[in-house]
């Protein structure tokens, strides 16, 4: 899985083999310039999983809810979800453990795949106070099993484990029946995402651990992401230098 926001990157995208595509509030940073994902409106995520979804016909199109546009209530979220689903999305993704669990029933007993995403959860940077590793400290590794597991009861199709030690992705992925999907997660998860413009090497500012710049050696973004997938596959990405340690 790589993010993706407009036509010519699904496109590309789809040819180099990815298998799946997020339309991430991520753009919210490296498409509009904003230094946190919470400025990203229903609006914006509107308009690019349109534009994804007329690049493409393969891969799964997996649309982020932006902040305040489904914590409030499942009635919300509903609504909400079912825009992006129209746009062309074909799951949408809601960052939470267990609190987002009565949602993520409503939403799939509806006819709206979800995608969880656990670990470092960029819509609550200020409550987390930054953009830190998760699953560290005492306690942490069994509250994110329990949100896993919660999830998945709840009818979740697929777990984003975002930032947190190798070990504590492992446990998860283990006793999990749907696949996980890792970012500074492990080689163990079922899949990997990567923020697009970080893979290719021209996102802005400070790159976290779990970015490799896939462009390095190679002469067009096709190649770049081609190797993406490759290693993915491979098992080799993510590797020691993008995992956090313990
Ligand atoms: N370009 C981009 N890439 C991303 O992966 C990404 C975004 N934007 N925007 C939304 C969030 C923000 N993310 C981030 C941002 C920074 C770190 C980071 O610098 N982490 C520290 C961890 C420090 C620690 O706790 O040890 C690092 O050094 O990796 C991690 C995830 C992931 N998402
Ligand atoms: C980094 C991924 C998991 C994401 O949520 C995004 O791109 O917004
Ligand atoms: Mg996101």
């Amino acid at each position: 899985m790589l993010t993706c926001y407009d036509a010519t990157f699904a496109r590309v995208s789809e040819a180099s083999g990815v298998d799946a595509l997020l339309v991430g509030d991520s753009l919210g940073m490296v498409l509009q310039g904003h230094d946190s994902t919470l400025p990203v409106s229903q609006a914006d995520m509107v308009y690019h999983v349109a534009c994804v979804a007329r690049g493409c016909q393969r891969p799964l199109i997996i649309a982020d809810m932006p902040f305040g546009t489904y914590q409030e209530s499942p009635e919300l979220a509903f609504r909400n979800a079912a825009q992006l689903m129209a746009a062309g999305a074909q799951m949408v993704k809601i960052e939470g453990g267990r609190e987002m669990a009565t949602t993520t029933a409503f939403l799939t007993a509806r006819g709206i795949p979800v995608c969880g995403h656990i670990g470092l959860t960029p819509q609550s940077v200020f409550q987390l106070g930054g953009y830190r590793v998760q699953g560290r400290a005492d306690g942490d590794r069994e509250r994110l099993l329990t949100d896993a597991m919660t999830l998945e009861e709840a009818g979740a199709s697929l777990l984003v484990l975002e930032a947190m030690p190798a070990k504590v992705a492992d446990f998860i992925t283990e006793h999990l029946r749907i696949p996980t999907i890792g970012i500074g997660a492990s080689a163990g998860c079922s899949g990997q995402v990567l923020v697009l413009h970080d893979m290719l090497d021209i996102a802005p500012g400070k790159k976290p651990r779990f970015v490799k710049n896939f462009m390095a050696g190679k002469n067009s973004v096709g190649a770049a992401i081609t190797a993406y997938v490759e290693e993915v596959r491979a098992g080799t990405f993510p590797g020691p230098e993008q995992l956090y340690p313990e």
